[in-house]
């Protein structure tokens, strides 16, 4: 079996190959005991280990010594390239993106010829553009939704307010409604500008994964919901590299 894991920020998802089949899955965070429930009893099948991180170093020499006691077999990290299969990246210093953009992207390029948007609202949420001819058009990062709330809570002496996912976006009026409708406000112009950006830019699929992908779909980013779109490309990657 092969194993893939894209260990985000905050947490980190893994699932097992088997010929092609997704035998198991699961997600965790890396500082608790087990980061991996469900995988443990599956340890000794693992034939292949496959990473993208974007997580600190120090973060993932910790996942590789968790890797390396839970299997003999030693795990490879894939990173951000120029190009593959005819997608190619926006950035001059390829290196410096973000491996689970590429592998985002590269997962959506499999499917979706025709250009896309990939939005991947995790700890940070990011947007990037791939026009019809493999074209990275570039991107953008921004804070998470969490992040933003965090922030305002840690930076702000006098903003206190209970997170509420709303939908509503009519002007607050107490600390927590201009807050959380903030929020809601926020996401929606957002939304609205992908819309505008995909029409200008003449891309017809949104592809939308990371833990706040459904919170953005319920707020009206009209996309097709990628949960596994990171481990996907990585799949794609290791796969290829392996042949
Ligand atoms: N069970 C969960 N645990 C933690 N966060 C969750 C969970 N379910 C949804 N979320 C939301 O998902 C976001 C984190 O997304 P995700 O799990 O994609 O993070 P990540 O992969 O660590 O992020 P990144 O790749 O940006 O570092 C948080 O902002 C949180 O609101
Ligand atoms: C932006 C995040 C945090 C999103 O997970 C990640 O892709 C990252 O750490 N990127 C490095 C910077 C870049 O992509 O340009
Ligand atoms: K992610």
């Amino acid at each position: 079996m092969k194993l893939y894991v894209d260990a985000g920020n905050t947490r980190l998802k893994w699932c097992l190959d088997q010929a092609g089949e997704t035998v198991a899955s699961g997600a965790g965070v890396l500082d608790e005991e087990n980061p991996f429930p469900g995988l443990t009893r599956y340890a000794s099948d693992i034939r292949s280990i496959a990473v993208s991180t974007v997580a600190s170093e120090e973060k993932r020499g910790r996942l590789l010594d968790y890797l390396s006691r839970l299997s003999a077999v030693a795990a490879c990290c894939y990173w951000a390239e120029p190009e593959r299969g005819g997608l190619r990246n926006a950035y001059s210093d390829y290196k410096r993106m973000g491996a689970d953009r590429w592998h985002a992207m590269y997962g959506a390029w499999l499917d979706h010829k025709q250009g896309f948007a990939v939005v991947d609202a995790g700890s940070a949420v990011t947007v990037d553009y791939v026009d019809p001819h493999g074209r990275h058009l570039g991107g953008y990062i921004l804070p998470g939704l969490q992040m933003m709330l965090r922030s305002l809570k840690t930076d702000a002496a006098r903003i206190g307010f209970d997170p509420e996912q709303v939908l509503a976006t009519a002007p607050g009026k107490s600390t927590g409604e201009c807050v959380n409708h903030g929020l809601a406000w926020l996401s929606d112009a957002m939304i609205a500008r992908i819309g505008r950006d995909t029409s200008e830019f003449g891309l017809t699929d949104v592809l939308v994964t990371g833990g706040d992908a459904p919170r953005l779909i319920d707020l009206g980013l009209s996309g097709i919901h990628r949960p596994d779109l990171v481990l996907a490309g990585l799949r794609a990657v290791a796969g290829e590299e392996a042949s």
